[in-house]
Formats: structure tokens, C-alpha cells, sequence
């Protein structure tokens, strides 16, 4: 089973990196004028997001704007404590110092920890009933099981990443949301594994 999570995480990558610029401009287009509509609906007051990694949608321009709109609202990054912990979120804006963590994706040098209350979430192969696979840390799923209040989670990604199962694990946290080009999906009925 970890075999073929493995190669589903490494093909959708492969494919992802693959995309020409044209396609992902478009793409990345799509993602954020569905995620617009889907974030005015849920209203969060701090938003987490992720710093784009080996071609991960990039959503530090729609971030800006939605930060630009209102002065309450904040952004907030993970930021990687150790391996097989979980992550805490570091406020973010656009002239926050970064610098790299331990896998090479940058991070806020300093800042306020937050608790977002809406996360968007960076899927590399993904099902319909929301389970992602990201790069196999298991940060995401140590993170959610220990956040309280849950945040309301949206997968980002692209349908080229959609796999008729991602074969989830007891210790898979499912996307409450997937925001691909195709638009806002809920994510559909599931069984807990
Ligand atoms: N953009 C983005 N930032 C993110 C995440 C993410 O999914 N996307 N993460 C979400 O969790 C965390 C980083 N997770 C990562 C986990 C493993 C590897 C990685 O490169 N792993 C190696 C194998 C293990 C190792 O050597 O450490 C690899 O894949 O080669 C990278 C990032 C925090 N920041
Ligand atoms: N809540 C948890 N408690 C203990 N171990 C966990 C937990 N979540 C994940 N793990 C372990 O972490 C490893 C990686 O998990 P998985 O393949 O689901 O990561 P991923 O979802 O791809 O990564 P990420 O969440 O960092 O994007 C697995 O060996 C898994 O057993």
C-alpha cells in the first residue's frame, strides 16, 4: 500500500511539474476565482496557505488581495517544528522576511503563531472523498488531529492530481473542500477508513 501511495504522489508530481506555463497561468486562474467565491462563503478572519513547492498552485497573489480587502484578517504559513510533530502557522504578510526550512520551502523568519480557522491545503494526488497524499511527511495529518477548533480545510490542486482513490489511512484527515480549475468541490460522502 505505502508502494502505491508512493508512485501516486510521485506520477501526479511528475505530471504536475510537467505543466507548460500557459496551462498553469490559466489553471491558477481558475483555482482562485473559484476560491474566491468559496472564501467569501466561509469568511474566514485568518487564513492559512502554503508557499508554492515544485509546482503546487500559487495562491500568494490572491492571498494579497484578500488581505489588502480587510485590516483584520490575517495570513499564516506552516511552519515545520521537527520532523513527525506537528506544525504550528506563523503569520505571513508580503514583507515578511523568509527563510528556508528543513525541506527548502520557505517560511516567515519570524512572526505570530496563529490558529487559521480556514486552510488552504496543497494536494499532489487526491480522491473525491477529500484524502490527499502530500510529500509523506505526515505533517498535515499530525497537525489537524491536534487543532481545536478543526479548521475548515480546501484542497488546492489541479485535476490532473485526481486518482479514483488515494488508498487513505487511519491517520488520513480528509479535505472538507477541493478547489481544482474545474471549480469548488464539496468533498463527497465518506467512510472514515
Ligand atoms: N508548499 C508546501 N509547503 C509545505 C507543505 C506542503 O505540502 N506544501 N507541507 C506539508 O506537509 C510541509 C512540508 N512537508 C514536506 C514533507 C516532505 C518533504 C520531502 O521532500 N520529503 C522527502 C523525503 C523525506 C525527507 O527526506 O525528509 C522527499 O519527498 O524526497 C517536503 C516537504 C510544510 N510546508
Ligand atoms: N497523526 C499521525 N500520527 C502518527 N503518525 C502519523 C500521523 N499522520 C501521519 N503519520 C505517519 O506519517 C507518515 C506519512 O504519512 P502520509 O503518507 O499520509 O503523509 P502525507 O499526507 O503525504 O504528508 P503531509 O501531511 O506532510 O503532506 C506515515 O508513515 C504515517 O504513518
Amino acid at each position: 500500500m505505502d508502494k502505491q501511495r508512493k508512485s501516486l504522489r510521485n506520477d501526479a508530481i511528475a505530471r504536475r511539474e510537467a505543466l507548460s506555463p500557459a496551462h498553469r497561468t490559466d489553471a491558477d486562474r481558475a483555482i482562485a476565482a473559484a476560491l474566491d467565491e468559496l472564501i467569501a462563503r466561509l469568511a474566514p478572519t485568518t487564513l492559512g496557505f502554503c508557499w508554492p513547492h515544485r509546482g503546487e498552485p500559487d495562491m500568494r497573489a490572491f492571498v494579497i488581495a484578500w488581505l489588502a480587502a480587510d485590516a483584520a484578517r490575517r495570513a499564516a504559513l506552516p511552519v515545520v517544528v521537527a520532523p513527525d510533530q506537528p506544525m504550528v502557522f506563523r503569520e505571513w504578510t508580503a514583507s515578511s522576511e523568509m527563510i528556508p526550512d528543513r525541506h527548502g520551502i520557505p517560511m516567515p523568519a519570524d512572526g505570530e503563531v496563529l490558529h487559521p480557522d480556514v486552510l488552504l491545503v496543497p494536494l499532489n494526488a487526491f480522491d473525491d472523498a477529500g484524502f490527499r497524499l502530500g510529500y509523506g511527511g505526515g505533517y498535515f495529518d499530525r497537525t489537524l488531529e491536534r487543532m481545536a477548533p478543526t479548521p475548515v480545510t480546501i484542497g488546492l490542486g489541479y485535476e490532473l492530481g485526481r486518482v479514483s482513490t488515494t488508498h487513505p489511512q487511519p491517520h488520513d484527515h480528509p479535505m472538507d473542500w477541493l478547489v481544482t480549475e474545474t471549480g469548488a468541490h464539496p468533498a463527497a460522502i465518506r467512510q472514515r477508513p
